[in-house]
């Protein structure tokens, strides 16, 4: 699904914080380049601080670059970035879940009645058929986050980023938004998400790897979990050299890996754990 059209480009892109007292700076990431490619699933993962959520408000345009550039599309066209962040009720502004529909430039266009039939199928391409009365107080995190998915894809955007979007919900709710993206991804819109969460990043295309400052990995995610596949006994994880403890299913395969015994393909997730094993 990826392809070569490249939507956005940082070069050489650097931000720099002033300190709380005003006097020092803080580099929180420098010499960054990165193009992000039209159909790419992107895993941004890092440790807390490295500047994860700083990249998404330089790719949403809500915070500047101190050094270098960023190229938003192509000479034609802006390509359009819409986020969804990591507490649901930042992104509110209406009370119910229909004003926060009405807020999008398509509601205008339409009369109250064709209204109705616009809210149930914007809702409905995140799965939700919650009415569009209801107080957005009163439904669940995983709803709110899915009302957030739901305005953001319905602009249309080319480019979708996700800071962190689950990270207040449980696991049946955060299941729920990860099919959400799925869905929006098959039907082209290029995913960019902020996960602290390995095994959320198993769907991605390519992970983006933040660490000291710069990118520390940048790959698909078999190598970013086992290091090059050809000779994995001995090359170190990317993943572990970040920090983080990698997926369940990754360790189980590489205690196997140690033992002599390589599973093909190296799985990702229990799903294809299960399979590997079975298939031997
Ligand atoms: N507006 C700001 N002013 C000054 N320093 C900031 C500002 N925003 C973030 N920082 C600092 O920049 C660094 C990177 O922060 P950022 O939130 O981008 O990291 P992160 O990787 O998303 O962290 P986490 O995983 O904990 O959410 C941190 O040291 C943070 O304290």
């Amino acid at each position: 699904m990826p392809t070569s059209e490249k939507l956005m480009s940082l070069k050489n892109a650097s931000v720099v914080y002033r300190t709380e007292s005003g006097e020092g700076r803080r580099v929180v990431w420098s010499d960054v380049s990165l193009d992000i490619h039209r159909g790419e699933w992107i895993a941004v993962v890092g440790p807390n601080g490295s500047g994860k959520s700083t990249l998404a408000s330089v790719l949403l345009g809500l915070n500047p670059l101190s050094a270098g550039q960023v190229h938003r599309g192509n000479q034609a066209a802006e390509a359009k970035t819409r986020g969804v962040l990591q507490l649901p009720e930042a992104q509110f502004i209406g009370e119910t879940v229909g004003e926060e529909l009405d807020f999008l430039p398509t509601a205008d266009q339409l009369t109250m009645e064709k209204r109705r039939a616009w809210y149930a199928e914007v809702l409905n391409e995140v799965g939700l058929t919650i009415s569009p009365d209801r107080k957005m107080a009163t439904l669940s995190g995983g709803q709110k986050q899915l009302v957030n998915l739901a305005v953001a894809l319905a602009s249309q955007p080319e480019i979708l980023l996700l800071d962190e979007p689950t990270a207040m919900l449980d696991p049946a709710a955060r299941k729920e938004v990860r099919e959400a993206v799925r869905q929006a991804h098959q039907r082209g819109t290029t995913i960019v998400w902020i996960s602290h969460r390995l095994e959320e990043v198993a769907d991605a295309t390519r992970i983006i790897g933040f660490g000291a400052g710069r990118i520390t990995f940048d790959g698909e995610p078999r190598a970013f979990f086992y290091g090059t596949t050809e000779s994995s006994r001995q090359v170190t994880s990317p993943c572990v050299e970040l920090g983080f403890d990698p997926p369940f299913a990754v360790q189980t395969a590489m205690s196997l890996l140690e033992q002599g015994v390589t599973l093909q393909p190296l799985p990702l997730n229990l799903e294809e754990l299960a399979e590997a094993i079975a298939c031997r």
